[in-house]
């Protein structure tokens, strides 16, 4: 596709989201919660469940077909590889990762899908890609997305890549983002369909992230939990449902996992899983146990010496998970036992049933240890 090709859908794409933003009949948001913010009111059970028995499976459109996962994606982050991948997919009972695209070869990206096996993961990609790479990541057997992955991803500069992934006869399974409004879902979402993608996700949240300092340097961003209901709202009203949402970085809890999850098809994150998963160089190790790890954003000074542009830094977290497994565990437990708190037995039916309340500053304080 030509310039001028491209530049005509990313007006049309506009074009279609503002006449959506224009009818769009809901009052805009002033104020902007997060999950700190909020809890989920409990109601009763009708049904005699165990916890153990509600379905925590949500179904995603991959390049290959249907996949019904636990919706929890690892972030691209290049201290989460390949032994990350294995572990978060615990042999189909666990989550999906999606591969870091920063710093690494073409080559590498194709070894750590290669190593992942025989967990299903998704990869990174930036907007320049060459098309050979492409084609030889998408004839890997365990590939089920490819996650456009930028600070700004409602943003023209994705069509070519865009189009060269449709062009390799992809329909489904493709990850853009992330966004970080209705205006942003939005013009994202045409870009999609003008690229003529069938089933396809967003994924959302611009500066919630652990080591992300875009909302300190920049001044943009609004909290994730609000941003979440907003956009949620907003593609149910506009009939946008070929798009699922994953809501991305910010969860410091299971908690906080299932807040998301309300509100979001999938959940992606990197602080959470801190764990014996990462990468060895990131372990921080005393007498052969495992202490802490070491996170620092894709776009800090630290991963490929970047000078400009900082959105990123650093920090030394205390492991508390042994691996990522253990991680999912919790985060199954967690979400099993909310939606027992709404009477659901599955996740359609608990986020139907949610609704949720702000909480006073004492209210915060008293649900924590005191
Ligand atoms: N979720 C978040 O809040 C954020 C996440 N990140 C993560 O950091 C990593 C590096 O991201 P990124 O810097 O985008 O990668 P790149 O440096 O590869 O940038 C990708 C493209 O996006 C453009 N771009 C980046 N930021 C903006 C912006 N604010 N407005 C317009 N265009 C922009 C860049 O153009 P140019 O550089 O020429 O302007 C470049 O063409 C990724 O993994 C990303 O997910 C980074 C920041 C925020
Ligand atoms: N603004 C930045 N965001 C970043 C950077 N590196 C990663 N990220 C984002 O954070 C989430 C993970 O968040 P967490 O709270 O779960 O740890 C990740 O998926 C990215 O979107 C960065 O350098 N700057």
């Amino acid at each position: 596709m030509n310039t001028q090709t491209l530049d005509q859908m990313s007006l049309e794409a506009l074009e279609h989201a503002r006449a959506a933003i224009a009818s769009y009949p809901y009052p805009r948001l002033e104020t902007y919660y997060t999950f700190a913010d909020k809890t989920i009111i409990p109601t009763f059970l009708t049904r005699p469940i165990s916890r153990s028995q509600v379905e925590v499976r949500q179904r995603f459109y991959t390049v290959r077909g249907t996949l019904d996962a636990f919706p929890a994606f690892g972030a691209s982050m290049s201290m989460m590889r390949s032994r990350f991948a294995r572990d978060v997919w615990d042999e189909g009972h666990g989550g999906i990762h999606v591969l870091p695209r920063v710093g690494l070869s073409d080559a590498q990206r194709i070894q750590d899908v290669k190593a992942s096996a025989p967990a299903l993961v998704g990869v990174a990609l930036g907007i320049h890609e060459e098309v050979a790479f492409l084609g030889e990541l998408l004839e890997q057997p365990n590939l089920a997305f490819v996650s456009i992955d930028i600070a700004h991803g409602a943003n023209a500069a994705v069509l070519p890549v865009l189009e060269k992934i449709r062009a390799q006869g992809v329909e489904s399974g493709v990850i853009l983002g992330n966004v970080g409004s209705i205006e942003g879902f939005a013009y994202a979402y045409w870009l999609m369909k003008l690229s003529g993608f069938k089933h396809f996700v967003i994924k959302v949240g611009v500066g919630p992230g652990s080591v992300c300092t875009t909302r300190i340097n920049t001044g943009v961003g609004v909290g994730q939990l609000s941003l979440l209901e907003e956009i949620w709202q907003f593609r149910n009203h506009c009939g946008y449902t070929d798009a699922q949402i994953i809501s991305d970085g910010g969860v410091n809890s299971s908690g906080d996992f299932v807040k998301a999850l309300t509100r979001a098809e999938g959940v992606m994150m990197g602080k959470f899983f801190a764990s014996g998963s990462f990468e060895d160089e990131v372990l921080i190790k005393k007498d052969g146990h495992l202490e802490g790890v070491l996170l620092f954003g894709m776009a800090s000074s630290l991963v490929t010496e970047k000078r400009n542009y900082i959105e990123g830094s650093s920090q030394t977290l205390k492991a508390f998970h042994k691996d990522a497994r253990e991680a999912v565990s919790r985060l199954r437990e967690g979400l099993q036992s909310a939606m027992t708190y709404v009477n659901a037995t599955n996740l359609n039916e608990f986020r139907g049933n949610v609704r949720f309340v702000l909480n006073s500053a004492a209210a915060i304080t008293e649900a924590g240890v005191h």
